[in-house]
């Protein structure tokens, strides 16, 4: 990472951001080749009360890949995930310190909208929670405060199309979207997430409400989504995060981040005998 830094305006974002020269923390993936940093966490310490949840955590996620974090209950993988997009600012007794970056631009600057951050980092969560209005209605709801111009049919239907649920829903669009299952509730949640077209994708155990087929379909659409989005996606599967993720950071109890690294190297050659016994099942 070097400090020269270069102001850019995101097109998809309404403030400009800068754009921090990545070169030197290139991550090669199995996903083809060298890619840039997008999410840039340093030295990232979170308290809830005075209980430390995360101790110091510092990893560079690469842009248009999947990057999964895995580890035993109560690690801190979803506060982590929740510093990402400011949704810790949600909540009374969280505290967050040192610098959570998104293309180099710290989002816990002052000038930071946690509002307009949201929009470019968009959430799905563990159980789908579609909101109680049509399946349309769903996709085109963040369109509708964000009062963005456009064809909304058009967007929907892509949005659809992108979400793999199009198919199974064209014919029904004006039905409520709580009459899906819950696979294409989540499929639904999806499509509602990136209807607004953010950069970065967090997943909190999307799937794990979800019984094996829609789960499938669920990793097979992260696969495609990874093309176009930066997808961070927590999980307590660990043969879904060997399946899917390209990088895989180990979170281990009292925060710590204890590996982070190709997916493959993590699953392969664990760097260290506690990551070993984590994903072979010994404890966790
Ligand atoms: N809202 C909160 N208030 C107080 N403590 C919290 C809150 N949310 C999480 N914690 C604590 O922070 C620690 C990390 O929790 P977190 O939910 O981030 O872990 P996790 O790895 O995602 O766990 P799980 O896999 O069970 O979802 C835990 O000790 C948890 O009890």
């Amino acid at each position: 990472m070097t400090d020269e830094t270069q102001q850019t305006a995101d097109p998809r974002s309404e403030e400009p951001i800068v754009e921090t020269d990545v070169s030197e923390s290139v991550a090669g993936t199995g996903r083809g080749g060298p890619t840039r940093t997008v999410v840039e966490a340093r030295d990232v310490d979170v308290y809830y009360n005075d209980v430390q949840a995360l101790d110091g955590i510092s990893l560079a996620i690469p842009e248009n890949r999947v990057t999964a974090m895995i580890g035993p209950s109560g690690c801190g993988k979803s506060t982590f995930l929740r510093c990402i997009n400011r949704m810790n600012d949600l909540i009374d007794a969280a505290r967050v310190e040192g610098e959570l970056r998104i293309r180099g631009k710290n989002v816990y600057d002052d000038d930071v909208d946690p509002v307009a951050l949201r929009r470019r980092v968009g959430m799905v969560f563990q159980k789908p929670n579609p909101f109680p209005k049509s399946i349309y209605d769903n996709v085109a709801y963040g369109l509708e405060i964000q009062d963005k111009e456009g064809d909304y049919d058009e967007i929907v239907e892509e949005s659809l199309k992108r979400a793999a649920l199009w198919d199974e829903v064209k014919d029904k669009l004006h039905t409520s979207g709580l009459d899906l299952s819950g696979g294409q509730q989540q499929r639904l949640c999806i499509a509602r997430a990136i209807a607004t077209d953010p950069e970065v994708l967090l997943m909190d155990e999307p799937a794990s409400a979800l019984d094996p087929v829609a789960t499938s379909k669920i990793e097979d659409l992260i696969d495609d989504l990874a093309g176009e989005y930066t997808v961070v996606i927590v999980t307590h599967n660990m043969q879904q995060a060997a399946r899917i993720s390209d990088k895989t950071a180990v979170f281990l109890t009292g925060g710590e981040l204890v590996e982070f690294d190709d997916t493959e190297t993590v699953f392969q050659n664990p760097s260290s005998q506690r990551v070993e016994d984590y994903i072979t099942g010994k404890f966790g």
